[in-house]
């Protein structure tokens, strides 16, 4: 690779790539309408993949360990994300389930959606993203056990190629206690499959 392929392409750059794909689409890009078109597009790639810029391990590092002895399953279920497919960057959107069973110190629970949103914020196949924000909670945290359940719809089969609406994709990656205990696994699945008595 050359020097030039290496060094990160300016805002130029980039703008100058998307007047190229308007014309690749058979537009003008100097026409009125379009002519702020690639300075909106590329902002709007700051805001898609600004994931990259940003360390999940960092925001996970803030912990609290007075929890009054809690030590049972955590779990923040519908975490809404917003992704984009790496083989055809358009959208992925879905939700995000994540549990974990703390071994002493606790996360704000806020610090979890961070981390869905880190991983979503760039290009993604959705079982990386799965096992991405699986092991880094674990990695960071060392808690008995992780588990994230992602469901998506990928724009890629819906609005191109199979043109398959109504379809969703579940993965799921388990570590420690949920991997290996049935009955911990169990637990969460029914607390998960439960109707929220906040009526949400
Ligand atoms: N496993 C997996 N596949 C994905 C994901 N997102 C998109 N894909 C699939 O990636 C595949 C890429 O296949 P290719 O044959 O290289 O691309 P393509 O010709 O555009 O395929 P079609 O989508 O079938 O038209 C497609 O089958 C997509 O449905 C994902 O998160 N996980
Ligand atoms: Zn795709």
């Amino acid at each position: 690779m050359n020097s030039k392929n290496n060094s990160a392409p300016t805002r130029q750059d980039a703008e100058e790539a998307i007047r190229t794909l308007i014309r690749w689409a058979g537009d003008n890009p100097e026409r009125e309408g379009l002519l702020d078109t690639p300075a909106r597009v590329v902002n709007s790639y700051d805001e898609f993949f600004s994931g990259y810029k940003e360390d999940p391990r960092e925001v996970l590092s803030r912990t609290f360990d007075e929890v009054g002895g809690y030590k049972e399953t955590v779990l923040l279920r519908d975490i809404r994300f917003e992704s984009h497919c790496e083989h055809h960057m358009v959208p992925i959107i879905g939700t995000a389930h994540i549990a974990y069973f703390p071994h002493s110190r606790v996360v704000g629970i806020s610090k979890l959606a961070r981390v869905v949103e880190i991983f979503a914020k760039r290009l993604q196949i959705q079982e990386r993203m799965t096992s991405e924000i699986a092991n880094v909670i674990q990695e960071v945290l060392e808690p008995k056990g992780v588990a994230v359940i992602i469901e998506g719809s990928h724009q890629c089969m819906t609005t191109r190629g199979v043109h398959n609406t109504g379809v969703s994709m579940i993965t799921s990656k388990m570590l420690g206690i949920f991997r290996d205990d049935p009955t911990t696994r169990n637990e969460l699945l029914m607390t998960l499959n439960r109707p929220s008595t906040l009526g949400l």
